[in-house]
């Protein structure tokens, strides 16, 4: 369970960008955050991870404020969780393979400078993950040769590395066209479906928020204006959506889903 209380950000020019934001997550959930650009959707996500120090406020994560931890228990607790960018955040010179093994620092003593130095264990941890990924064929090259889709998988190669219990999705598909966002945000759902990881994604399409998400959260100028379940998104309407939104709202095609295989 991931319960976050009265979470306050003022960044030091004095922007607010999240007020007094309160919600909780019972594992297992894969939680949609909404809301325009500016609403404070990044800023949450990466509040939590501690990627950025809260102003205020607690992340109680299984019993454990993450925002007080310090030193090697905040790297100990930030390993178990995933994150995943919109524009993929890989290291572009190297390689795929490279890119997924970086996950597992976390988990190293030292830094490993090359493969060389991680264990028998963890590099066949490394090709079972990129193979499960579905970009074995591509392991080898440089990280910048591969389409975004792919990219992507990389990151979540990547992240998987860390074995997570929660993965953050900060606009894991703004970048990708609705097949191959489709794609991504299935491979996320089997993530939440099958290996019980909670996933927390910030999105922006209705239909992709409909269709994936166990339930929502809408923020809008870094404070929470919306609470749904399941049931409430599917029900909702585009203009309750765009009421938390705003004009940018669109759907992605929802029909293409059934051309997009795995
Ligand atoms: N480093 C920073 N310093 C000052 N203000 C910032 C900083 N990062 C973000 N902000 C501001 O905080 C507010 C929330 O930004 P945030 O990026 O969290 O929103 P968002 O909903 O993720 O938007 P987007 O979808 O455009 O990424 C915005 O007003 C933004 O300009």
């Amino acid at each position: 369970m991931l319960q976050i209380k009265n979470l306050t950000k003022v960044y030091p020019d004095g922007t607010v960008a999240l007020k007094n934001v309160s919600f909780e997550v019972p594992d297992g959930e894969f939680l949609i955050v909404i809301g325009l650009s500016g609403s404070g959707k990044s800023t949450l996500l990466r509040c939590i991870n501690r990627l950025i120090n809260p102003t205020e406020g607690e992340i109680i994560w299984n019993g454990i404020d993450l925002s007080k931890l310090e030193g090697e228990d905040l790297r100990k607790a930030r390993r178990k969780i995933g994150m995943i960018f919109q524009n993929f955040n890989l290291v572009k010179r190297s390689s795929v393979f490279s890119n997924v093994m970086s996950g597992r620092l976390g988990y190293s003593r030292t830094i490993p400078s090359m493969f060389g130095q991680f264990s028998k264990d963890d590099i066949e941890m490394g090709r079972k993950v990129v193979e499960r990924l579905g970009i074995t064929s591509q392991m080898h090259k440089r990280a910048d040769e591969l389409s975004g889709g792919q990219q992507q998988r990389v990151g979540i190669a990547r992240a998987l590395m860390q074995e997570p219990e929660l993965i953050l999705a900060d606009e894991p598909v703004a970048s990708l066209d609705p097949v191959l966002a489709h794609s991504i945000l299935k491979t996320l759902e089997t993530l939440n479906q099958e290996d019980g990881l909670t996933v927390i994604c910030s999105l922006h399409y209705l239909d992709l928020v409909q269709r994936y998400g166990t339930s929502v959260v809408g923020l809008r100028e870094g404070e929470v204006v919306y609470r749904g379940s399941r049931e409430d998104v599917r029900k909702m309407t585009d203009e309750q959506f765009k009421e938390i939104y705003g004009a940018e709202a669109e759907r992605v095609g929802a029909s293409i889903e059934g051309s997009v295989k795995g």
